[in-house]
């Protein structure tokens, strides 16, 4: 039966690259460039601003009600708890509400959230969680690899507070929630389906590859 490990391993080798970038491991070790943190922090307020319109299309492409409630409360939680929480954050890094509001977007950001969100007009609800997986999924997989490595020294560490963001308990679980309900759905899809479904994902993860590609370059 397909489930969720049947998309990430069949692009491991993309999977790890995002996983393991270089940003992350440089953040990890906190000798991330402050420039290319700043650089990320700012383009992140606009790509989770275009990941909310993602869950607003999620709940336009619900067919039952239990869909419709999953939908707008992943929308409620981006808007009201990680916007909130990565403005609140964007401050502490120097960074206004209205420097944000101003803000080019770059091409990484361009690419990567108008992809997603083209995935979910042309395909159906399951199109769109797959192109939102690496997202969610990724990000909680980044914190948990973050935490195991021997040279995060958290305490020292001066992303230690984006660190405790996405290791933190809401943050698991609303990862958990998603594998869960990936799971549920692959499991009744065809070989074919399947190998659809790895493309969006796989086409989704290297756009996260990218976005933190462009952090880097930056410095
Ligand atoms: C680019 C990106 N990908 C994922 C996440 C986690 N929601 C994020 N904030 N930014």
């Amino acid at each position: 039966m397909p489930s969720f490990n049947d998309l990430s391993s069949a692009c491991a080798e993309e999977w790890r690259d995002y996983l393991e970038h270089d940003f992350v491991r440089q953040l990890g070790e906190g000798r991330l460039p402050e420039e290319s943190f700043r650089h990320y922090l700012q383009q992140d307020y606009l790509f989770l601003i275009h990941f909310a319109r993602a869950w607003a299309l999620a709940a336009y492409k619900s067919r039952t009600l239990a869909e419709l409630r999953q939908a707008t409360a992943s929308l409620d939680t981006i808007l009201n708890t990680e916007l909130d929480l990565h403005i609140g954050y964007c401050s502490e890094w120097g960074i206004s509400e209205d420097d944000l509001s101003e803000l080019p977007e770059s091409r990484a950001t361009l690419a990567y959230t108008r992809y997603v969100l083209d995935c979910g007009q042309r395909g159906d609800l399951l199109d769109l969680h797959v192109a939102l997986a690496p997202c969610l999924i990724g990000y909680g997989e980044i914190a948990e690899w973050l935490l195991d490595q021997d040279t995060t020294e958290i305490e020292n560490n001066p992303y230690a507070d984006w660190i405790a963001m996405y290791s933190s308990d809401d943050f698991k679980e609303a990862v958990e929630a998603e594998r869960e309900w990936l799971d549920a759905r692959l499991s009744e899809v065809s070989e074919r389906r399947l190998g659809e479904l790895v493309d969006v994902f796989r086409d989704a993860t290297r756009l996260e590859i990218d976005f933190w590609q462009m952090g880097l370059d930056r410095a």
